[in-house]
């Protein structure tokens, strides 16, 4: 995992605009009109709405969406009282957090105040503006007393997150420990160093969850805090001890569970091996830990050790929780947080531990195959199916209790509401998914010995995306499917190798030779190309004994475009095939074509590929706006590369005069339609927002789409095809899960679309 190092931290906190977050509207602004609603006279009718009704806030405000991440500096992470001002890096960081995990809106508010009372007061009198209030990094014990107050005064949720964020995620990942280790929580005996916010907020959660009290031993800076200490405050003397014990090395012997929060380097490699065996530590100070990852790690083999690191397995943050939490209390109208919706909080975020990982979390840590046990004890903050597992798990717990305003009426339309919150090129390929779930196809997936197309197989089976078969050795893809912890009960898998096979592909073998008799194919030949999967796979498409095929570029022997033309043929009226990506980017999402067949493609390639590309923007529900992509400018050069572009647009409007296409056009042209339409008054497409974009040649394209992705400038789908007489579609070996279960889902919809025509 990424290290990080001070210098690459303070650029990133100064490149650019300083700092991580902006205020974005939400409503058009560019007109007169536009502003007299957005601001005066207009904004007077909601302000008079929301005199009469409050609840209307919340109609005509961002209030629901907005949370107050308010701090006063005075416990920031490890660092102690570093002020107000040096705390905004971390609330900014929260602001950050909340929008990309949950879509909540946040403010960072920096209070220079140490005086509880007064505290209380300024959230108080600034609550109007909030549909919940993150309370952070406010010292103990004065955050007990204003979280507390609050909480009676505000009718809104209100979380000291290092408190009960904290309590939640380490709830949860003690859960699962325990689990790992063999351990039950009534019987384990628990060292606590540190009494302030977060600790003695966990130890509560964790009684709750089944700890003993009387096997608690909690620690301060003075060491064990026992009974008989003087001047104890109530909090510490909930968790005092009457045991002789004075040091935390003496607490520490014995001890199955070792919770730190308190500050860095304070456990020793010798603390650690005079605990019980099979021990669990989390160490938890930030930004360093009450003892490094690896130095625990090197004590024992039996050991299980977390930490509030990212760089490290088994980060215990409270960013696994605060997000959703607030997603789901505000989304139902909660008017608090309460222990249902924190206890709801901590078996969804455990539970998810356990399923199986998507790849796009293995991807965005770079690592293969992350699987529940020591070194997976909780989801990865960046696990998008947190959102989707707590937000309603919370909501739910709210609504049981009876505290919830607006209790969610329908959860299959809440889960697609914070799906969608997840983006738009998510809302795109779902509507095809939903699509092609009403009529599960049989899809095969030539590829069974990869992880990536295995996951992802499973996934669609399970989703009900489509019926897929797998074709692969049965052992090999059994043993594959074990390793990854996956089920194969809804999977068909075929060995096109097998014996049982040979009928099928002698009756394959025959119509290939036939269909390639001229192309030097005779029968032994084809009979021999049954035993490749991308052959054989087609073959099952163009017999009918399948739907759809997904073949992978990477199989031996891989079929050449002029194979899948012979083998499953063109469209009527067409003379090339081809494919498209879709690109889903800030500015919107745009279809690119061709990318991956026609080398090269000429003036008749250009038009069939415009043609194709027309046709499949609209079978994703779009009005295709097409640009002919080049370096020239409707003429501004006489060069071949460009005349011919302009070839193509000539004979597309004259004998396709529907199609709504122009060029050749440079590219900032095709997407600026003002630039476009006042220097080139003439276009065709005045007024029209390009949606389409066909490159001039497939160098441009592939390298454009890839571009753009590696740069993080958008996410990809595809390579969608175009022009086959049936949905033959191919994969590289490196595409993610994600981006094969979204061409399977295509494949399959394409499947049915053909069947009813
Ligand atoms: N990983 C995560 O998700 C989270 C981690 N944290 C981390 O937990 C730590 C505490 O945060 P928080 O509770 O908000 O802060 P507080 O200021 O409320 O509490 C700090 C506590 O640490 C105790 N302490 C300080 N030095 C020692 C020591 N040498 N030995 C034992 N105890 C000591 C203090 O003791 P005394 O009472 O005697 O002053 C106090 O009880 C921080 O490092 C923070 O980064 C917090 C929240 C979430
Ligand atoms: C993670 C966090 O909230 C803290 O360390 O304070
Ligand atoms: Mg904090």
């Amino acid at each position: 995992m990424s290290k990080v190092t001070k210098e690459m931290a303070l650029d990133y906190h100064e490149e650019g605009k300083p700092g991580k977050i902006e205020i974005v509207p939400t409503k058009p602004y560019a007109s007169q009109h536009d502003l007299a609603l957005a601001y005066s006279p207009g904004v007077a009718y909601p302000c008079l709405e929301i005199e009469k009704d409050p609840e209307d806030a919340y109609r005509y405000t961002n209030r629901g969406n907005l949370v107050g991440v308010i701090s006063n500096g005075t416990a920031v992470l490890g660092l102690g009282d570093i002020g107000a001002l040096a705390g905004k890096p971390v609330m900014e960081g929260k602001a950050l957090l909340f929008k990309i995990f949950a879509g909540l809106d946040a403010f960072d508010i920096e209070i220079n105040e140490k005086d509880p009372d007064k505290i209380i007061e300024i959230v108080k009198a600034i609550a109007p503006t909030f549909g919940g209030i993150n309370l952070e990094d406010i010292k103990a014990p004065e955050c007990f007393k204003i979280e507390t107050r609050l909480k009676e005064e505000c009718d809104i949720p209100v979380m000291h997150d290092d408190q009960h964020g904290t309590a939640i995620i380490s709830g949860a990942g003690l859960l699962n420990a325990l689990q790992i280790q063999g351990k039950k929580i009534g019987d384990i005996r628990l060292v606590v160093n540190g009494a302030g916010a977060a600790a003695i907020s966990c130890t509560r959660l964790y009684v709750a969850l089944g700890v003993n009290p009387k096997n608690v031993v909690m620690c301060d800076s003075k060491g064990v805090i026992r009974a008989d200490r003087e001047g104890l405050n109530s909090q510490k003397r909930e968790f005092a001890t009457t045991r002789d014990l004075h040091t935390l090395q003496e607490a520490m012997k014995d001890a199955d569970v070792f919770l730190g929060l308190s500050v860095a380097d304070v456990v020793t490699p010798e603390m650690v091996l005079s605990m019980a065996p099979r021990p669990i530590v989390f160490a938890l100070a930030n930004p360093n830990p009450e003892i490094a990852y690896d130095l625990a790690m090197q004590t024992r083999d039996d050991i299980i050790v977390a930490t509030g690191r990212s760089d490290y397995p088994n980060q215990i943050n409270n960013v696994i929780g605060f997000p959703y939490i607030f997603r789901g209390a505000l989304d139902c109208g909660a008017t608090a947080i309460n222990e249902a919706m924190k206890i709801a909080a901590v078996h969804a975020i455990a539970d998810l531990a356990k399923e199986p990982v998507p790849s796009v979390v293995d991807e965005a840590y770079g690592m293969n195959n992350i699987t529940f046990g020591r070194e997976y004890i909780l989801p990865k903050a960046l696990d998008p199916r947190l959102l989707l597992c707590v937000a309603p798990a919370v909501a739910k717990a709210a609504a049981q209790s009876g505290i919830a305003r607006r209790p969610i009426p329908d959860w299959a339309a809440y889960q697609t509401k914070l799906r969608n919150l997840m983006g738009d090129d998510g809302k795109m390929m779902r509507h095809i998914s939903d699509l092609a779930k009403q009529t599960p196809k049989r899809v095969v997936i030539c590829e069974g010995n990869m992880d990536n197309t295995l996951r992802a197989a499973v996934r669609v089976a399970q989703e009900g995306v489509c019926r897929p078969v797998v074709l692969g050795n049965e052992e090999m893809i059994e043993k594959r499917a074990a390793r990854l912890g996956l089920s194969l009960d809804k999977v068909e898998i075929v060995n096109p190798r097998h014996d049982r096979e040979a009928e099928t592909r002698e009756r394959y073998a025959k119509i290939l030779a036939s269909k390639k008799a001229r192309e030097g194919f005779t029968f032994n030949f084809a009979l021999d190309k049954m035993f490749e999967r991308s052959y054989f796979g087609m073959m099952m498409v163009e017999t009918g004994d399948a739907d759809a095929c997904l073949a992978s570029t990477y199989s031996a022997g891989e079929a050449t475009a002029s194979d899948v033309v012979s083998i499953i043929g063109l469209q009527d009226g067409y003379s090339h095939f081809a494919t498209m990506h879709i690109l889903n980017t800030r500015k919107g999402t745009f279809f690119i074509a061709d990318t991956a067949v026609n080398p090269d493609a000429d003036k008749d390639a250009l038009v069939d590929i415009a043609r194709l590309a027309d046709h499949t923007v609209r079978f994703f529900a779009q009005e295709p706006v097409m640009a002919m992509l080049s370096y020239s400018n409707f003429g501004s050069s006489q060069h071949e590369e460009a005349t011919m572009v302009a070839a193509a647009v000539k004979e597309l409007h004259e004998k396709y005069p529907s199609l709504i296409v122009d060029g050749e056009m440079q590219v900032e042209y095709a997407l600026d339609t003002k630039l476009r339409d006042e220097t080139y008054p003439f276009n065709t497409l005045k007024g029209k927002c390009v949606n389409t974009l066909i490159f001039p040649n497939l160098t441009a394209a592939n390298c454009t789409g890839k571009m753009l992705l590696s740069m993080g400038i958008g996410s990809i789908v595809g390579p969608i095809q175009m022009g086959l007489k049936k949905p033959v579609y191919f994969t590289n070996s490196n595409a993610s899960e994600q981006e094969i279960c979204d061409l399977v889902a295509i494949a399959a919809l394409d499947a049915i679309t053909l069947e009813r025509k």
